[in-house]
């Protein structure tokens, strides 16, 4: 684009920079180069009408030539070819020159100017490409055109070599820079020289570096509360959660020091340590009391894979080995053989949401001890009945009534089927029933049932067989709660999320799935559950059968149970999860309700801790929440807090350190963003290769399109963690917010933190909070189109005062005590 014709900018001054002589060259430059384009662009306006007459001649004048084509001469074929071929070429020069397709008000993100075999030719790249070689303009289309190559891959003064429509290229690149156009008015430039940015008073300036770059936070040795080891948290290029049994505060100290039994709730904002001291109790237990608290006698649950690593080394570095770290559903999967060995191994992959939601529900759990308190009912009706027929029935309807269902509290008259109170206890009706009946067991006064004639013998059999098939038939009640319209009916009475329609659906898709397991395959279906079936079935199991087994058939019990992010279960999966404690349920949950995730469409509402204490049934200790956020730095605690909104916690968090501010980058599309990106990581990889950072998209479509132009510009070492898949190793995972849950890294990029993928909805809120807290270090927001309302105001409030060092509470105590 050497032909670039001259504008007036050569001599004037630009507002702002007048004493920046570098900074004026480069901005006068694109000011000069954007007006051209704007210009052509203009002109194109009119061009354009006559390249598309011309398109349409061109494709009349070839459907002329196919018709002659098809009659003519071989002799004349080849000159036909050649026209046609002559045309077609024609054609599609001029479709590139279509000004059209082109957004005039942001043409352009990139410039490059390139130097090959002595000649210079300047190359813009956008989001479509546009050609004019009349007034030398090419704007080149970001994702295909393999010259935007040559942009994303090198930087300013680098030598290339490529290779460009199969022939070898060769050159430098003489200047390569990202430029903001925001409604046809250029706003930044961004260049090795600097980034300049112009206000909306139309003043330049040029901004500070430091914010513009990212970097991994390093403890400066002449500052004190940082060379006491404070902040630095890891050892370089260790990405795992620390023991810092040294380090814990008076707070913490005081939750991990808690008597063993009975139910703790650790409550606290994001990065306040909750984790930290869960498993730093497991320690302390394991410590106190070796025999009760085995190693394999405790179990961690975690909501996710990702998790479950980064919290591995914690334990076995505190000396405690052989604690086992689970999810939900990887440890229910392992049981599922063993108790349901009919059960399809499929899970469906496309369950509705609606049928997700339906069985996810706190309802589910009450339909489960309804149907449950029913049936028991039933079936002590059908005993009574019975024995009616018999003269000495009433004494074994008496002795019957005199034992208990599975769940039912021993002590309670009121016999609460709920279960909800009391351990899970193994059904002692159907039991002992059976026990009397073969002569192993004596009902008080029903006599001995060998001695009772062969009718009534055979009578009280046939009875036996059904309460025992009844009463122990989980899958059947699993099927009939789900499948029976009244059923759900009930089930969801009075909840705004679940009207007639709704209820239609998932009682559809669950008759059709009993219809396919049933049948075993039906229209090449083949019989598979969902995920949501799981929590039900095992609930279902502990209280019609009693205490869940292990894959070795033996009952699981466990000494403590340490349940983390407690916000993200359901109330079925922790009522299962509770339920598999002692008796003196020694349990720790770890949770924060500004965390909770939900979709933009779940109505579920907050995450409430008493509701869910109630729901379960359960009277936990809850301290007073742990208030001071160690993983982050002041600045992202205050903007995280901001992020929340109406939804953030009572008491603001106490910061320890303070670090970059957090920044906000917009861009006029998602191609200039990656350029910027692009441009950064491969700077940070350069000056620090331990660093790990969280490119963190909300939804996984954005961090595939980030994460694909990442991958063409050879940003180092970037990965797409789409499954949890977490390397821990150094570079760039570009992933969605959900698989970060619980972790933390040093830098974290939110992506696409526009008003469209972050509006100021609760989910929104508190998808951004989850996605700001992982970051330790610094936290940018990157936005390519308008930035949202949420991000904006809370840039808005200076971050807190550091907290005076002592003020914690800080007890290095704990360092013996968790031995
Ligand atoms: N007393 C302390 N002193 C220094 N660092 C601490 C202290 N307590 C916790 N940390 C550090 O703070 C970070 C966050 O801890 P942790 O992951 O346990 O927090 P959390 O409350 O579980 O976070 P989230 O809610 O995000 O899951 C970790 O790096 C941990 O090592």
């Amino acid at each position: 684009m050497s032909s670039i014709p001259a504008r007036s900018f050569e001599n004037e001054a630009i507002p702002g920079l007048e004493e920046d002589e570098v900074a004026t060259r480069v901005v006068r430059e694109e000011l000069k180069l954007l007006a051209t384009v704007q210009d052509a662009l203009g002109s194109g306006a009119s061009a354009n009408m006559s390249a598309l007459r011309g398109r349409e001649l061109d494709d009349a004048r070839l459907l002329e030539l196919r018709e002659d084509v098809a009659v003519a001469k071989p002799e004349d074929l080849p000159a036909l070819f050649e026209q046609m071929h002559h045309l077609g070429s024609l054609r599609a020069q001029r479709g590139k020159g279509v000004a059209g397709s082109v957004d005039a008000k942001n043409p352009y993100f990139g410039h490059l100017r390139l130097e090959e075999g002595g000649k210079r030719r300047d190359i813009l790249i956008g989001a479509k490409s546009y050609v004019d070689s009349s007034s030398g303009i090419k704007i080149v289309d970001w994702r295909q055109a393999p010259v935007s190559r040559i942009y994303y891959r090198y930087r300013e003064g680098d030598d290339y070599e490529e290779t460009l429509g199969g022939r070898p290229v060769e050159g430098m690149v003489l200047a390569r820079r990202g430029v903001a156009i925001s409604d046809g008015k250029l706003v930044r430039v961004s260049s090795p020289q600097g980034t300049f940015v112009c206000g909306d008073d139309g003043r330049w300036k040029r901004l500070d570096a430091f914010s513009a770059r990212l970097r991994t936070e390093r403890p400066a040795k002449s500052d004190p509360a940082q060379a006491d080891g404070k902040s630095q948290r890891h050892a370089p290029g260790d990405k795992h959660l620390p023991a810092i049994a040294s380090m814990l505060d008076a707070a913490q100290f005081e939750l991990i020091t808690r008597p063993g039994a009975g139910l703790i709730a650790i409550q606290g904002s994001a990065g306040s340590g909750k984790t930290t001291v869960g498993l730093h109790r497991i320690a302390y237990l394991a410590f106190a009391d070796p025999q009760r608290f085995r190693a394999d006698r405790m179990m961690v649950v975690v909501p996710h894979e990702a998790l479950m690593h980064f919290v591995a080394r914690v334990l076995p570095s505190l000396g405690v080995e052989g604690v086992p770290i689970s999810t939900f559903p990887r440890f229910a999967r392992r049981l599922l053989p063993e108790l349901f060995p009919k059960l399809p191994h499929h899970y469906h992959d496309d369950t509705p949401p609606v049928v997700l939601r339906a069985k996810n529900h706190p309802a589910m759990l009450r339909a489960i001890h309804t149907y449950v308190e029913r049936l028991h009912e039933e079936l002590d009706q059908r005993v009574e009945r019975t024995m009616e027929k018999w003269p000495s029935g009433h004494n074994v309807v008496t002795a019957w009534k005199a034992t208990r269902w599975t769940g039912a509290p021993a002590s309670s008259s009121s016999g609460d089927a709920r279960g909800g109170r009391d351990e899970v206890v193994p059904d002692q009706r159907v039991t002992t029933f059976a026990q009397w009946l073969a002569g192993k067991r004596a009902l008080d006064g029903a006599g001995n049932a060998s001695t009772l004639p062969a009718v009534t013998r055979g009578a009280i059999e046939r009875l036996g067989q059904e309460l025992r098939t009844r009463a122990r038939a989980v899958m059947a009640a699993w099927d009939e709660i789900l499948t029976s319209r009244e059923l759900l009916t009930e089930t969801f009475r009075g909840s705004k999320d679940f009207g007639s329609a709704q209820l239609d659906r998932v009682h559809e898709w669950c008759v059709r799935q009993a219809r396919v397991r049933a049948e075993g395959e039906r229209d090449g279906e083949t019989a598979s559950i969902d995920h949501e079936d799981v929590p039900i079935l095992l609930r279902l199991w502990q209280v019609m059968r009693g205490p869940l087994s292990g894959p070795d058939g033996s009952p699981i019990r466990m000494a403590h149970l340490f349940i983390d992010e407690v916000q993200d279960h359901s109330p079925l999966e922790l009522r299962v999860l509770l339920d598999l404690a002692t008796k003196d349920r020694s349990i720790t949950l770890a949770g924060d309700s500004a965390q909770r995730m939900l979709d933009d469409d779940d109505t579920r509402g907050e995450f409430d801790w008493k509701g869910l204490l109630a729901e379960l049934g359960m009277a936990a200790t809850t301290l007073e929440p742990l208030k001071v956020s160690y993983r982050s730095t002041a600045e992202i605690t205050t903007f995280a807090r901001g992020v929340l909104g109406p939804y953030a916690h009572e008491a603001e968090p106490i910061t320890t350190r303070r670090g970059p501010p957090v920044e906000l980058f917009t861009f006029a599309s998602v191609g200039e963003s990656v350029a910027f990106l692009a441009d950064a990581l491969k700077q940070l990889a350069q000056d620090e290769p331990y660093a790990n950072v969280a490119l963190v998209a909300r939804f996984p479509q954005q961090a595939d399109v980030i994460y694909e132009g990442l991958e063409r510009a050879e940003v180092p070492r970037v990965r797409r963690v789409a499954k949890q898949d977490f390397s821990w190793e150094p570079g760039f995972d570009v992933t969605d917010v959900r698989q970060t849950k619980g972790l933390e890294f040093d830098e974290v990029i939110l992506l696409e933190t526009t008003a469209t993928s972050y509006p100021e909805t609760s989910q929104a809120r508190h998808a951004l909070y989850v996605g700001a807290t992982r970051a330790a270090h610094q936290l940018w927001c990157i936005a390519s189109d308008k930035p949202s309302p949420v991000v904006t105001a809370a840039l808005e409030t200076a971050p807190a005062e550091l907290a005076v060092d002592g003020g914690l509470g800080n007890s290095g105590a704990a360092s013996n005590g968790a031995g």
